[in-house]
């Protein structure tokens, strides 16, 4: 039988890799809708999962956070469900042949800087 997460959402594709846990694609099986979901083996010797789970808590709202959906730990995992991001920044620099115009680096920067969840770390 398909593992539902959290009771709502199916697992799809790898879409990523972080240095401590694996992105997949998922789906809200009651809307449709895709999110992404993180997993950290539970065994891991340095956590961090939760406390990812709990500074997007702390951000949420804040311009280009990803809403928080589900966090809890399942079989062998900590899953973390979050709103499906587009392309990352990467992936545009190389869809743009890894070239940013002035004109995108400095609306880039200006987007950055006037973050207020960004201007807290500084
Ligand atoms: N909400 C999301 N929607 C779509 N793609 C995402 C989402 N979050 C992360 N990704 C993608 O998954 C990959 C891994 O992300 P992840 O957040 O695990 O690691 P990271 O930020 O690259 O590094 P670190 O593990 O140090 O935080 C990245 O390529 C990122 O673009």
């Amino acid at each position: 039988m398909e593992h539902i997460i959290g009771g709502k959402f199916k697992l799809g594709r790898k879409i990523g890799n972080g240095s401590f846990g694996e992105l997949y694609l998922g789906v809200n099986v009651q809307s449709g809708k895709e999110v992404a979901v993180k997993l950290e083996p539970v065994k891991t010797k340095h956590p961090q999962l939760h406390y990812e789970s709990k500074l997007y808590m702390l951000l949420q709202g804040g311009t280009g956070i990803p809403h928080l959906k589900w966090f809890g730990v399942e079989g062998e995992y900590s899953i973390m469900v979050i709103d499906l991001l587009g392309p990352s920044l990467e992936d545009l620099f190389n869809y743009c042949n890894r070239k940013f115009s002035l004109k995108t680096v400095l609306m880039l920067a200006d987007q950055l800087i006037s973050m207020p969840e960004v201007q807290c770390f500084w």
